[in-house]
């Protein structure tokens, strides 16, 4: 009996020196693949290195290195990364706002189900998601899929190949066929390097990350109107973003890429397989083998448990855990000072024992349901198979059974009947084994995508909340010169009403997984802090606003900047950019990067390239906020520190005023921004913001600073939101106001002499009692 595949007729039809031709050709483009997409990048890439590299020199580079990018005219950024001691370049196209209002319409809030399932709402976010990952058919990514998928089926064409050598080879050696059975062994060697090459999906899955994070970034990092980063937590419910963009996505492109691979691969063996089979074990052998195939399925759905959901809880947990984390490193010093670490220990042994609790749950289901799998996929279905092969057996019809070939072969012994049936029970066990292995990966596919499902719920649920934030405060008219306030009520921010499902609108619900936290926010009523404030500043109308703690200051800034919308009708309108208006909080920022990036933030060192401005200039600011000292004593402008451990609170505080100076907005927040600062320095930084006509807005609780201001607004702090607006008076006015200052600030030096003298009267008058 010959042995021949209908689908490997043509391999077989080729004469010797043309098949092993064609195999050594396979073999080297199956060594080569993984190169093949890289080479017109890798290319380009190793040509721009080299350019770089001729004419780099030390001082360059450490230029470059504190240049960070480059913009470009069209729009994009060209970011210079330092790679293997000379400075590589990127180039970024960031996301346009059309472009982000096109996709947005493909990010509708779906309102979270308490079930993650393969169903439509799967399928209607997993869509606009890859097409962010899969741009166009011509992208990259395509194409590496397009590559991938060719190499999966021929391995799969290429491993009925192996089933039939096997098969042969045990029958030559059955029949002592010494020469075939050499041949056989070569061959076999020859197809188990390119069958046993696995495809690697890591290249796909981090191309897509690389995709998914930029546009994540550009929505999430949008600047002002937007600023969703700011508004995403107040105004939708939606915390530990960070957890989402740098873990979840890159869960969902392994869980991506992975998938496509156990989909394609498993797939594409069980239909081949069993066509290989069908044609062998006829109709009755093909319906047992079907039935088998179809009870398992059935047997397998009811004990899958909810992996999506499971996959979905796990990644909060992870977030939580995370996050905590992150605020033990942020604020390591109040902690150490308040001796919080036991504290803090506790906190996050709570957030991981909730990890960890729930990973073990994951696994003891895992457990039960890989027992049922294994059972039902390796025994379940070799039993049935073995049946089915020694069906035709048994019953001694002659038949062929296995893999069959039409016509006689040139070396056939025709009466070798034992050594025909061992060969094609061996090719057809072979093809029985990978159809169950097939089958099983086919079996987990189902849970790997339920697990899918879950990622894809949380990052839908990232990108349609941001692209569903409410429209921000209003566009800013670059033509205004100052600052107007009609009727606004000034009042914390909740959650939009799209966030909130309306079973939720009276009662706290506990949060739940896939990211429908986003919609059981709890609504309430906006509390309004301040009612109908009304004014008008114009250059040179110094505003101070006081009032005790919590009325609502800092709140009165924040409406001010476009952070907080305007409540009960109101309008603002207020000076564009940060030249318009600049704020500095009450905690002093310290950004990433070098001293000379501490003054000019937000600024980059590019944007201080070309506005032209000198380090001379730099220093005269320093010099103003008395730390002129810092350029010398930190090694130079461009050491790179932590900062924010750096400096002291005052002089963290004192660079940020440095900023404003910098800057030269026409309006500046001061926003409580110099309390840790000597009076006599802050003083000195008031009439030098002045000096340079800045408007200055405090927000303060200090009656020195009244001196600098010509209006005063006092929020009374009973609850009803009520105002006052008054003028400071003239210049002699305020002199005559800073004298009585000095002289109760110099009463009040001397409370503490008069205290010890009350003390020893006291102890006087004890000493006469007795
Ligand atoms: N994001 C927020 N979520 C909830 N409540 C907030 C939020 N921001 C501020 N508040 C509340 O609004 C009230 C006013 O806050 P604001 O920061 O304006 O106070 P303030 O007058 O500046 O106080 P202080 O003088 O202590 O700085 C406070 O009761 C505060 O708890």
């Amino acid at each position: 009996m010959a042995i021949q595949l209908p689908n490997t007729a043509l391999l077989s039809s080729l004469n010797p020196a043309a098949r092993r031709s064609l195999l050594v050709a396979l073999f080297t483009l199956l060594l080569l693949r993984g190169r093949i997409a890289d080479i017109p990048n890798a290319a380009f890439s190793k040509l721009k290195t080299v350019a770089i590299r001729q004419d780099i020199s030390q001082e360059e580079l450490a230029q470059a290195l504190q240049q960070v990018y480059i913009n470009e005219p069209d729009g994009s950024k060209t970011v210079l990364v330092p790679y293997k001691g000379h400075i590589s370049k990127v180039t970024i196209y960031p996301t346009s706002s059309p472009a982000f209002a096109k996709s947005a319409k493909h990010f509708p809030l779906i309102p979270a189900s308490n079930k993650t399932n393969l169903d439509k709402t799967f399928l209607r976010q997993l869509f606009p998601i890859l097409r962010i990952a899969f741009p166009s058919w011509h992208s990259k990514e395509a194409l590496i899929l397009v590559m991938h998928s060719f190499f999966l089926v021929l391995r799969t064409v290429l491993s009925i190949g192996v089933a039939r050598l096997d098969g042969r080879i045990v029958r030559d050696l059955v029949s002592s066929d010494g020469k075939g059975f050499a041949k056989g062994i070569g061959l076999w060697f020859l197809l188990a390097v390119p069958s046993t090459y696995t495809n690697s999906m890591a290249k796909l899955s981090s191309r897509m990350r690389t995709r998914l994070t930029r546009y994540a970034d550009d929505l999430y990092l949008s600047s002002a109107p937007d600023l969703r980063y700011y508004r995403v937590a107040l105004e939708s419910g939606l915390t530990d973003v960070d957890q989402y963009i740098t873990s979840d996505i890159t869960s969902f492109c392994d869980a991506l890429a992975g998938i496509y691979g156990n989909v394609l691969k498993p797939s594409l063996d069980f239909v081949l397989f069993t066509s290989q089979l069908a044609f062998s074990l006829g109709f009755r052998g093909t319906t047992s083998l079907f039935l088998t195939y179809y009870l398992t399925a059935k047997i397998l759905r009811s004990v899958t448990p909810a992996f999506g959901r499971l996959a979905s809880v796990e990644a909060r947990l992870e977030g939580e855990y995370r996050a905590g984390m992150g605020r033990v490193g942020r604020e390591s010093e109040e902690i150490a000072f308040y001796g919080g670490g036991l504290r803090e220990r506790s906190i996050l042994g709570r957030a991981y024992m909730r990890l960890i609790k729930h990973v073990n749950s994951i696994y003891k289901i895992r457990i039960a349901y890989e027992w049922t799998e294994d059972f039902l996929i390796k025994y379940m279905w070799s039993a049935a198979g073995y049946c089915v092969i020694s069906i035709p057996v048994f019953m001694r019809r002659v038949r062929n059974v296995g893999i069959q070939t039409h016509g006689p072969r040139l070396h056939e012994k025709p009466d070798n009947e034992v050594a025909n049936r061992t060969e094609s029970y061996i090719s057809s066990r072979r093809l029985l084994l990978s159809l169950g292995d097939a089958g099983g990966r086919l079996m987990y596919v189902y849970k790997d995508l339920l697990e899918l499902a879950g990622l894809t719920a949380r990052l839908y649920t990232l990108l349609s909340t941001l692209h569903n934030l409410p429209h921000p405060p209003l566009p800013e008219d670059p033509a205004q010169e100052n600052i107007v306030l009609r009727g606004v009520d000034v009042g914390i921010p909740t959650a939009a009403p799209q966030f909130v499902t309306p079973s939720d609108s009276t009662e706290d619900v506990s949060l739940s997984f896939d990211g429908s936290e986003v919609f059981a926010r709890k609504a309430t009523t906006t509390t309004v802090l301040v009612k109908d404030l009304s004014f008008e500043l114009n250059p040179g109308d110094h505003l101070m606003i006081t009032g005790s703690n919590g009325v609502g200051k800092s709140a009165i800034a924040r409406v001010m900047a476009g952070l907080w919308a305007a409540q009960g009708g109101g309008d603002v309108k207020r000076p564009m950019g940060k030249k318009g208006m600049f704020v500095v909080p009450q905690r002093a920022y310290m950004v990433t990067g070098t001293l000379l990036d501490q003054i000019i933030y937000p600024d980059s060192y590019p944007d201080f390239v070309a506005s032209g401005r000198t380090h001379e200039q730099l220093m005269e600011i320093l010099t103003a906020v008395n730390l002129a000292y810092l350029p010398s004593r930190e090694g130079g402008w461009s050491t790179r520190k932590e900062w924010r451990d750096v400096l002291s609170g005052g002089e963290k505080q004192r660079m940020a005023m440095a900023r404003v100076f910098y800057h030269r907005p026409k309006f500046a927040i001061l926003d409580e921004c110099t309390s840790a600062v000597s009076s006599d320095v802050e003083g000195r930084m008031y009439e030098h913001a002045k000096s340079l006509g800045i408007t200055l807005i405090t927000i303060s609780l200090r009656p020195a600073l009244m001196r600098y201001h010509t209006q005063l607004l006092t929020i009374a702090g009973d609850g009803t939101g009520r105002w006052t607006l008054k003028r400071i008076g003239t210049a002699e006015e305020r002199m005559d106001m800073d004298r009585e200052i000095v002289t109760l600030e110099n009463k009040l030096a001397e409370i503490e002499k008069w205290e010890t003298r009350v003390k020893e009267l006291e102890r006087l008058l004890k000493v006469q009692d007795i």
